[in-house]
């Protein structure tokens, strides 16, 4: 394809060079590029891409998407095309290089605070036992059912994004789910894709250090609507939370405009798909769900009342894809769990230990809550920390949390990043009495699990929070390798 046919979409305020030149690739990181590569360059957080430009050129880039012109001369023949927003179009161009690969597909997006990795995971498990081939793009790994590598971000960037869907279109998927976070909508990195179904979760307070304010942070999540294809009758179609009171704000707003399907594990009368009752215990969830009048009995090993908003939801985007109630409840009791979420690991003498990613306040809320409802008599006993280079502002919340409703807390690392963990200690300490016997800080994260399994009883509960399935600590720029779940193994093994 030739840099000529992507023009349009790159709606270019000034061209200087050639336009007729075939495009190899597309990239967004200089150390990336190829001969042949046309290389965007936009001014990030950290660094300004227009400074790798010369770095891009030497490698082989042909042409420069940029928003500033340089001011100088290259001796080789560089097309540069100036243009308002070189973020934005990437998505696009990308797009129209990979063939609109999302057209082709039916792609699944799922949106929210909590619960998209764990939704995108149902939704993936229920296609695939109706028999469609179904790639994953989110925060655990991308999978295009022919490779799956780890994944960096949840959402991936413009032109990885568009290359993934690529790959999946060429290896026969009918679909796509994918985790559409804050921070792709805000920096328009699903620019060029169509949605056939998005699924709005929650939202709570998150990533504050990026959106300043809750508001503008819904409002982000808010923009995912647009890119949800409802051009044709019957084609596309939202599916909310309605549990959540911004979810129920934009069904009123959304009524009559999209097919919609409404979500209340609450039970809300103005729900479509509702639970009416929900048992759990350490074991299994049993819900009784509401569908056109008619009740289903809903058995899924997943644990905790917060998921049976992400059962509903993932039922909701099968409802909406024609796919038999009945067959999708069945599916889900045979769903395997996602790693690092609410996972389960046994002593020989009891003690269960629960590996979580909760990592904000209504996430711990959440997983508290629950370890309550199902402890009888034994203590909870509770190991988290803060993430560091991220909402300083949650930190003394999720500290409350803790505090609030666990028996006994050990504070302790979770990716300080470039902060220090004593600092992001202090700001934790705002939220509890730090004085109090239950409380212990141990900044080593492998030290204070162990402490945790070595003091808990047979009937207590160990919960290691904030990590999930991540196989490493970040601390000032290097990821050290680290996995709560190996460590929590280990510990275990020696209370034999
Ligand atoms: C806040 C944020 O979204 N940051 C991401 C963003 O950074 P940025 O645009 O500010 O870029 P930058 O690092 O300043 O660099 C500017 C440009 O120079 C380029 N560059 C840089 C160095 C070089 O040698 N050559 C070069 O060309 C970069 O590729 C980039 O295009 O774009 C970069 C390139 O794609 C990402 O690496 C970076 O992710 C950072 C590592 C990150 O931590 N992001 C997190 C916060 C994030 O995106 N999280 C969300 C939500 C998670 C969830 O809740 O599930 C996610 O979707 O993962
Ligand atoms: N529906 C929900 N409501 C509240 N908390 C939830 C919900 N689902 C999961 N959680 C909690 O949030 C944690 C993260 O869940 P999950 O990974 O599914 O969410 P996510 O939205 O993908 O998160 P992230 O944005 O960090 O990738 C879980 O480990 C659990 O503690
Ligand atoms: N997507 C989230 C993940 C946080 C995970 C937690 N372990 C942390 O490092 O704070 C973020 O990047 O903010
Ligand atoms: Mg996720």
């Amino acid at each position: 394809m030739k840099l000529s046919d992507v023009l349009s979409d790159l709606e270019p305020l000034a061209i200087k060079g050639s336009i007729d030149w075939e495009i190899n690739t597309i990239v967004y990181d200089s150390r990336k590029v190829v001969e042949g590569s046309l290389f965007f360059a936009w001014k990030g957080q950290k660094t300004d891409g227009h400074r790798y430009i010369v770095e891009a050129i030497e490698r082989g880039a042909r042409g420069v998407i940029c928003s500033e012109m340089p001011a100088w001369q290259t001796s080789k023949e560089t097309t540069f095309v100036q243009v308002k927003d070189p973020r934005r179009v990437l998505g696009k161009v990308a797009s129209v290089f990979y063939g609109d690969p999302s057209s082709h597909l039916s792609v699944i997006g799922i949106t929210g605070t909590n619960g998209k990795t764990t939704t995108s995971f149902l939704m993936r498990h229920l296609l695939a036992t109706q028999g469609w081939k179904t790639g994953l793009i989110g925060t655990i790994y991308y999978d295009t059912t022919v490779d799956r590598i780890p994944a960096s971000r949840t959402s991936p960037e413009g032109s990885d994004l568009q290359q993934l869907l690529f790959q999946m279109l060429k290896a026969n998927c009918q679909a796509a789910v994918m985790e559409v976070s804050s921070h792709a909508l805000e920096q328009g990195r699903i620019e060029g894709t169509e949605f056939r179904i998005g699924i709005f979760t929650n939202l709570t307070q998150d990533h504050l250090d990026y959106h300043q304010t809750m508001e503008a942070y819904r409002q982000s999540k808010e923009k995912f609507i647009s890119y949800i294809r409802t051009r044709k009758e019957g084609e596309g179609g939202v599916v909310l939370n309605i549990d959540d009171p911004q979810w129920s704000a934009l069904a009123e707003k959304l009524k009559g405009r999209v097919n919609m399907v409404t979500v209340s594990a609450q039970g809300k009368p103005a729900a479509k798909l509702k639970a009416r009752s929900i048992k759990y215990d350490r074991l299994q969830t049993v819900i009784l769900a509401e569908w056109a009048g008619q009740l289903y009995q809903l058995n899924s090993p997943l644990l905790g009342r917060f998921n049976v908003e992400n059962l509903l939801l993932s039922l909701g985007g099968t409802l909406l894809l024609g796919i038999p109630l009945e067959a999708a409840i069945r599916a889900l009791a045979s769903f395997p769990g996602v790693p690092g979420r609410m996972e389960r690991f046994y002593a020989k003498d009891g003690l269960l230990a629960i590996v979580d990613y909760a990592h904000s306040e209504d996430a711990l809320l959440k997983v508290v809550l629950t370890l309550r409802e199902i402890q009888s008599s034994g203590r909870i006993i509770l190991v988290v920390g803060c993430g560091g280079d991220r909402d300083r502002t949650k930190r003394p919340k999720m500290a409350k949390v803790a505090s609030d409703y666990a028996d006994l807390v050990i504070f302790t690392s979770d990716n300080p990043r470039s902060e220090s963990p004593e600092r992001i200690f202090e700001d934790m300490k705002r939220g509890v009495d730090s004085s109090s016997k239950r409380i212990y800080w141990i900044v080593d994260r492998k030290e204070a699990i162990r402490k945790a399994i070595q003091i808990a009883n047979p009937g207590d509960i160990v919960c290691v929070a904030g990590k999930g399935h991540e196989t490493y600590q970040e601390i000032d720029g290097v990821f050290y390798p680290f996995d709560d779940r190996l460590v929590v193994r280990e510990c275990l093994l020696l209370r034999d």
